[in-house]
């Protein structure tokens, strides 16, 4: 097997992030009060994505195992739809991914997910299945469920090895 690519991860912001998808986080957000004062609420901080017929959008929840050793061979896409993963036991993870399209490898990018930052996948971002940074990870995922193949998958000529940034 090839030597794997070092990529070091980048903080997760809207701005890094919005050619795949959103971020779900209440840092940078802006927020209105309901519930007679007693509630804020960040709205609409990302958008279900669900293409095709006989869907619907579904909630989950994933408790995820770090991939040991963490070097990623394998990316997919959701066609059909969005996924969002948003932390339910503070967690972080790491969004490794590439835009939607011809998967294009050169474009691999590794993202640091905090524990307090969720994210949703646009409908056909290229990204490495779930990697939790801890064991016995939760996170809450809205993706779809439905009719049609909604997960394709690619294997990298050379792998990945996320790098964590020292700071
Ligand atoms: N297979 C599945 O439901 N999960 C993946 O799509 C993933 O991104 O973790
Ligand atoms: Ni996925």
């Amino acid at each position: 097997m090839s030597t794997p690519r070092e990529i070091i991860a980048e903080p997760l912001t809207r701005e890094a992030f919005t050619r795949f998808g959103e971020v779900i986080d209440t840092r940078g957000a802006d927020a209105f009060p309901i519930n007679q004062g007693r509630t804020e609420r960040f709205h609409a901080l990302a958008g279900v994505e669900l293409l095709g017929d006989d869907c619907r959008a579904i909630l989950s929840i994933f408790r995820g195992q770090p991939l040991e050793p963490l070097q990623i061979t394998l990316m997919e896409r959701h066609p059909l739809g969005s996924q969002a993963f948003v932390p339910i036991n503070n967690q972080p993870f790491l969004a490794v991914v590439a835009p939607p399209g011809d998967f294009d490898e050169s474009a691999i990018r590794v993202f640091l997910v905090r524990g307090s930052q969720g994210l949703n996948y646009r409908a056909g971002t290229w990204h490495a299945p779930l990697l939790p940074l801890f064991p016995d990870s939760d996170y809450l995922v809205v993706d779809r469920q439905g009719q049609g193949d909604n997960c394709d998958e690619t294997l990298l000529t050379i792998p990945v090895r996320p790098i964590l940034p020292t700071s």
